[in-house]
């Protein structure tokens, strides 16, 4: 069986057909197939952005996306379903307490799951089921819910599974998880990454598959770093600490369940053949930049197996962060980090680190 995570930077207005059938005729193949699903791009933004201002028209936005997408996919009963979802979220966003928050931000997920489930069915012709409550149970620290393991493994196999013997493809929203007492959660940003995650270690999964605009990680953030390269293998710790880093704005989580389970793992796009590979080889060598805002300022780290603990390698990037007014940390056996106060300074040091970076990827 296999998990395959669709990420929103894919499901854009007008293409949400063609990514799903690249990635189930990808991933199908007869095997049982899991989607998890994200927000189409830029909802989720808007659905906060609707919720912290009283903000009907960030709503609208978000609501009309997949108005325009379940009409072009010839799905119009959806119309009035999504009227009625736009209205009901209509009232949620002027209240204030904060589990309605997550209640409205994990609605993005929750209509990908509808519109796919759909579009599997009525236009893929497979039998698709939907399972809008794959069972990730978490306690209510709202916004960044932390998962009960032992409950979550227990329902996932009974939901998820349960429902994957009757059928071919099983898609479930990511991001989204349920206290004890029923209420919808958020795991946090990038959450639906690590919903894949977690399933694939809690069923056994063959193979995990993130699907992602960037088709892999890259040795740098492209956004920052023009001439980042695609890394055809990371390690599991490697991309624990790059995810904890925001490598590719993945879930800080994401890496924690596989580190133990090891399900092979692949981050790449539905039309290219190859991808970074998780793997367990740890070389020691950096192999990629990230650069995350903590608390105001700017932290600039290489990452690389244990290159924190191995000198020569250690003191060259002590070398090239020792032009600029940074302070170096050494927090992670897989990392070594400066913080800047200032922006400009933390882009400029993460070039220069990508550059060195790139003498040593063939
Ligand atoms: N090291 C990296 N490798 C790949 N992408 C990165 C990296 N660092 C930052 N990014 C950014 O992360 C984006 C993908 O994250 P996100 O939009 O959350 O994807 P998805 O919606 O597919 O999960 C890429 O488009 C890229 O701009
Ligand atoms: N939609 C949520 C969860 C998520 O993981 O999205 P994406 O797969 O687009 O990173 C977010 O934007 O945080």
């Amino acid at each position: 069986m296999r998990i395959s995570k669709v990420g929103g930077s894919l499901l854009t207005v007008g293409n949400v057909l063609n990514v799903i059938g690249r990635v189930v005729g990808r991933d199908y193949l007869g095997n049982k197939l899991v989607l998890v699903v994200s927000a189409m791009k830029g909802v989720t933004d808007q659905l906060i952005r609707a919720f912290d201002n009283h903000d009907p028209n960030a709503l609208d936005n978000a609501l009309s996306t997949y108005m325009s997408e379940a009409l072009n996919l010839g799905l119009n009963d959806l119309a009035s379903f999504l009227e009625l979802a736009r209205e009901e979220l209509r009232r949620f966003i002027n209240l204030g307490e904060p589990w309605v928050r997550d209640y409205v931000i994990i609605h993005g997920e929750l209509l990908s799951t509808l519109l796919i489930e759909r579009a599997l069915n009525d236009l893929l012709g497979l039998r698709a089921k939907a399972v809008y409550e794959p069972g990730i149970v978490t306690d209510s620290n709202w916004g960044f819910a932390s998962v009960n393991h032992e409950l979550s493994s227990k329902y996932v196999i009974e939901r998820v599974g349960g429902v994957l013997s009757k059928y071919d493809v099983v898609v479930v929203p990511g991001f989204l998880g349920v206290t004890s007492d029923g209420r919808y959660t958020s795991l946090g940003r990038g959450g639906s990454d690590y919903t894949a995650s977690l399933l694939a270690s809690y069923l056994g999964a063959s193979r995990l598959t993130f699907y992602t605009d960037s088709g892999g990680i890259l040795s740098g953030d492209p956004r920052i770093i023009n001439d980042a390269v695609l890394l055809r293998e990371v390690g599991y710790d490697e991309a624990y600490t790059a995810s904890l880093l925001g490598a590719k704005k993945f879930h800080p989580r994401t890496f924690e369940p596989l580190l133990k389970s090891k399900v092979l793992t692949i981050i790449t796009d539905p039309w290219r053949e190859d991808g970074t590979y998780v793997v367990n080889n740890c070389i020691t060598t950096p192999k990629l930049i990230t650069l995350n805002e903590v608390g105001g300022a700017f932290r600039v780290s290489v990452v690389g197996c244990r290159i924190s603990q191995v000198s020569h390698l250690r003191g060259e990037a002590y070398e090239i962060m020792a032009s600029y007014d940074a302070k170096v940390i050494n927090d992670d056996q897989h990392a070594v980090s400066a913080l800047l106060n200032e922006w400009d300074d933390a882009v400029s040091l993460a070039r220069d680190l990508h550059r060195w970076v790139r003498s040593w990827i063939a």
